[in-house]
């Protein structure tokens, strides 16, 4: 950067946000409806990994994906929509949903609620600024009266595997942006990318191998059965599942040739690409923390109200996927919100903080509540603890199965509907800590449970929240009678 480049002009605002994924617009438009003047620093794409290279590509290349899935299921229909899918048109409709990696529109929205955006590579330069390295070379220093927000997502942690990147594996970004459809794929990792990935491409016409290194199977922060029934539905859809194998090695001899894996085994796996789903990685490496005090390439550890807790002053937020809470769109969202509310509390005093337990300046969901739905063919959808959660940290709890298959609204849903729900309750304090629904369809099941849990709802009062008939739902009904009639597992269960 020459010094003639070098803009000496200093702008000053109330609030930097740094990322312009779901979660720094969100705290963004938080901070500025508090009255506070607000700028955001963005180096790709307004609306981050989120809208182009995650949660919407992946669930718009899976939404047909399901739903011949769940036509395959009724009579009448399957024999009218049986074939295969129709591969141009479910890419081209997952590329109107990405916009074509196009962001005017989310450009726009910021323009429309008056919050100020810059293109470039942000990074901290000191307390409360920021400098920007601009698309035309130049720089640009920001300053923040109250707080600068660190939200900068992550990004696809490979294995350190030799020669890992010589085989230019895919990541999340190829396998939902992908523009062909690979005749052998294998998928390294057992996680919500991997399951979502392996069901839409196997779908799509590739061979699927998917390699998993323990022996506890797929899925495995959910409860055991959630991964053993997407394992199940995986393998019949022809997905292979090797569990109990490590990627030891990989080559690509030809630049357009096969993959070769070497496996702990001893085996060889030869395929068209390699997708690492293996995790994800802190947006933080070129962020400038060593300027703060912070170690570069790390998690940004937070309280409640999502302030750095290492950094003196209170001046500095994290919210989103880089603060490890919980990497999930919604949940960031969610901090985003009280984040943002939190520095509007702060600056002005009003409302006044308040951080208690579920207060407006708490992101307490992330410890008791957190939601997810695994949109695979059966969707996975849970939220709360899982039973060994819950006994880790000490409750004293009684765990309530059901078969889906028993409910009437499923059976009409489909043939042969396969499902089971669980709810872990606390006995001490009567109302539930986790829940968790397996089967076609569930995820619109889940905030029913999200609201019981994080609702504290007794279960008592629960009887009183009437399912409609005939509804999934109804399985709310067969868990609390269970319940009623003492079955299920306690504690040592
Ligand atoms: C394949 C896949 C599917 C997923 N599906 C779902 C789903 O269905 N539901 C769900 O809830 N979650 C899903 N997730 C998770 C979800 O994508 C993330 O939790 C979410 O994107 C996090 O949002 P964020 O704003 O924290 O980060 P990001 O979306 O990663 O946005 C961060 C932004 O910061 C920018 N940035 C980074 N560094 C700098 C810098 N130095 N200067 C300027 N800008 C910078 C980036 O360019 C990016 O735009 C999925 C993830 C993957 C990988
Ligand atoms: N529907 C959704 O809500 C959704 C969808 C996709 C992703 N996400 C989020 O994105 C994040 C990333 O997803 P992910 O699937 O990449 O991560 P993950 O942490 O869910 O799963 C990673 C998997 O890779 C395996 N693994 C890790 N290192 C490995 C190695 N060296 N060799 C072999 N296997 C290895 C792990 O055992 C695990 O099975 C998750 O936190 C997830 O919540 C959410």
């Amino acid at each position: 950067m020459s010094a003639a480049t070098e803009r000496s002009d200093s702008d000053g605002y109330d609030v930097i946000v740094l990322g312009a994924g779901p979660v720094g617009e969100n705290l963004a438009d938080r901070t500025r409806a508090a009255g506070l003047t607000t700028v955001i620093v963005e180096s790709e794409l307004v609306g981050g990994e989120c809208s182009y290279w995650a949660c919407m590509p992946s669930k718009a290349l899976l939404r047909p994906v399901i739903s011949r899935a769940d036509a395959g299921r009724l009579p009448g229909l399957r024999e009218r929509v049986g074939g295969p899918l129709e591969v141009p048109a479910v890419l081209e409709r997952r590329d109107t949903f990405t916009s074509h990696w196009q962001d005017d529109g989310q450009v726009d929205w910021l323009r429309s609620v008056g919050i100020d955006l810059v293109r470039g590579h942000g990074r901290l330069d000191g307390p409360r600024a920021v400098t920007v390295e601009l698309p035309d070379g130049g720089r640009r220093r920001l300053t923040a009266r109250h707080a600068v927000a660190v939200c900068t997502g992550s990004r696809a942690a490979l294995p350190p595997l030799p020669g890992v990147a010589e085989v230019r594996p895919w990541t999340s970004r190829e396998a939902t942006s992908s523009k062909t459809v690979p005749r052998r794929l294998a998928v390294v990792g057992g996680g919500v990318v991997a399951v979502e990935m392996a069901t839409v491409w196997q779908a799509l016409g590739a061979a699927v191998t998917v390699l998993v290194r323990g022996q506890e199977g797929l899925l495995t922060r959910m409860e055991p059965f959630a991964g053993e029934l997407v394992a199940e539905a995986l393998t019949e859809a022809g997905v292979e599942i090797r569990t109990g194998v490590s990627v030891t090695a990989a080559h690509r001899p030809a630049p357009d040739g096969p993959v070769t894996l070497g496996l702990d085994d001893g085996s060889e796996l030869v395929a068209d690409e390699v997708l690492f789903a293996t995790g994800r990685a802190p947006r933080t490496e070129d962020i400038g923390l060593d300027t703060v005090g912070l170690e570069p390439g790390s998690w940004l550890e937070v309280d409640d109200s999502c302030r750095v807790t290492a950094v003196p002053d209170g001046w500095l937020y994290a919210a989103g996927d880089v603060n490890h809470r919980a990497l999930m769109t919604h949940q960031g969202k969610y901090q985003a919100r009280v984040a943002g509310a939190a520095i509007g509390a702060r600056v002005r005093g009003t409302p006044p903080l308040d951080t208690g337990r579920w207060g407006a300046h708490s992101a307490t969901a992330d410890h008791a509540a957190v939601p997810q739905v695994v949109f695979t063919d059966p969707e996975a959808a849970s939220v709360g603890l899982t039973a060994a959660q819950a006994r880790d940290a000490g409750h004293r709890i009684r765990v309530v199965d059901k078969d889906l298959a028993q409910v009437a609204g499923a059976g009409l849903y489909a043939d042969g509907y396969r499902g089971r729900a669980r709810m872990v309750v606390d006995e001490d304090r009567g109302h539930l800590l986790g829940a968790t629904f397996v089967g076609p369809a569930v995820g619109e099941l889940l905030h029913s449970a999200s609201v019981a849990v994080a609702g504290e709802v007794p279960l008592a009062r629960l009887w009183h929240a009437v399912p409609s008939y005939p509804t999934i739902s109804e399985v709310w009904l067969r868990l609390l009678e269970a319940y009623r009639d003492g079955e299920g597992a306690g504690a040592d269960g």
